[in-house]
């Protein structure tokens, strides 16, 4: 079976009360998911993005079974996830990261033990896999130590290493790498790289980063509004949002707007200047000219943020 992950037409309604008077309530309709299909194949990196209250965690839940479609057919290995929630436990991991599955005060070491037992994992299998999951999270000198006395970054470690424990086949991850400083955004990319590529696992990835998408995603969808708008390769993207990275430029001194053909200045203040340029172009041509012709202390390029992307995708849309 090609298509691991598929979703039909699926519709998520929420019903929201809301007080309008003393005694008056109001009974309102959310559509988090509206008329959402797309299929995911086995071994697939995927990444799933949109502006905040877009109906991402939404359809991550009702991948899980922990929310029930309102509408639509929904199958996961072929599992109808809110029928058989358990069956399908044993072949899914899940990360979320701004909570932990961690507990709190005991050792990381004790969340593992815990897996172990509740996914009935063989002896054999579960040390096999702690060892390699601790080696490749470099979780080694941390096993001991309660999982509040983690940094955040070592936290996610050890929360991907608890996903992972049962060999899932399809991993959700929810925003792995927000608040983590560079090096362990690094780590947990890497990390998942080679989940991906070595044992393909199926992989749908939740972000607000864009370069979590650069650096991991052939393929990325876009949703608003719980509607897919998007779905293609990060490039395509870039050009169907026409996005632009910024080049922040530090002078020597204060000088008039500086002028090159690859970029515009779009913000001055004293001897700093913004440049933006289009997001598929190298930066390289751009410093080399800038260098030849003013006097330069510092460079530094600057992502688009995804918001940024889709805004500027909904822009193109309405003047097109
Ligand atoms: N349990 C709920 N009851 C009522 N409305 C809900 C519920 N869960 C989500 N919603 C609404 O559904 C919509 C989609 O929410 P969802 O959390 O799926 O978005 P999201 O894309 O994950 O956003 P974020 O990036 O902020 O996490 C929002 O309007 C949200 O307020």
């Amino acid at each position: 079976m090609s298509d691991f992950i598929a979703l039909e037409n699926v519709e998520k309604v929420f019903e929201v009360r809301r007080k309008t008077g003393f005694l008056k309530r109001e009974r309102r309709e959310v559509r988090a998911v509206d008329a959402l299909s797309f299929t995911v194949a086995r071994g697939e990196m995927v990444g799933y993005i949109g502006p905040n209250g877009a109906g991402k965690s939404t359809t991550i839940k009702m991948l899980t079974g922990i929310l029930t479609p309102s509408g639509g057919r929904l199958r996961v290995a072929g599992i109808d996830p809110s029928r058989e929630r358990m069956r399908l436990a044993h072949r899914i991991g899940v990360v979320f990261g701004q909570r932990t599955t961690l507990w709190w005060d005991l050792p990381l070491i004790d969340s593992y033990r815990l897996a172990h037992r509740m996914y009935r994992i063989p002896d054999a299998r579960y040390r096999e896999n702690l060892d390699r999951l601790v080696e490749l999270l470099d979780l080694g000198g941390l096993l001991d130590v309660p999982v509040r006395q983690l940094s955040l970054g070592q936290r996610m470690r050890g929360d991907i290493a608890a996903a992972l424990l049962h060999d899932p086949e399809v991993l959700y991850l929810d925003e792995p790498t927000i608040g983590l400083d560079v090096v362990s955004k690094t780590k947990v990319r890497d990390f998942l790289r080679e989940l991906n590529t070595e044992r393909g696992t199926t992989v749908l990835l939740t972000t607000h980063d864009l370069q979590d998408i650069e650096q991991l995603c052939s393929r990325v969808m876009v949703i608003d509004h719980g509607r897919l708008v998007y779905d293609g390769t990060l490039a395509g993207l870039h050009e169907a949002g026409e996005s632009e990275r910024t080049l922040v430029v530090d002078l020597e001194r204060e000088l008039p707007p500086v002028e090159v053909t690859a970029a515009r200045v779009v913000k001055v203040e004293g001897a700093r200047q913004w440049l933006a340029f289009p997001a598929g172009q190298s930066a390289a041509p751009l410093v080399a000219d800038l260098a030849a012709r003013y006097p330069l202390l510092d460079l530094s390029v600057r992502e688009p943020d995804i918001e940024a992307v889709i805004a500027r995708m909904y822009a193109e849309k309405a003047v097109s």
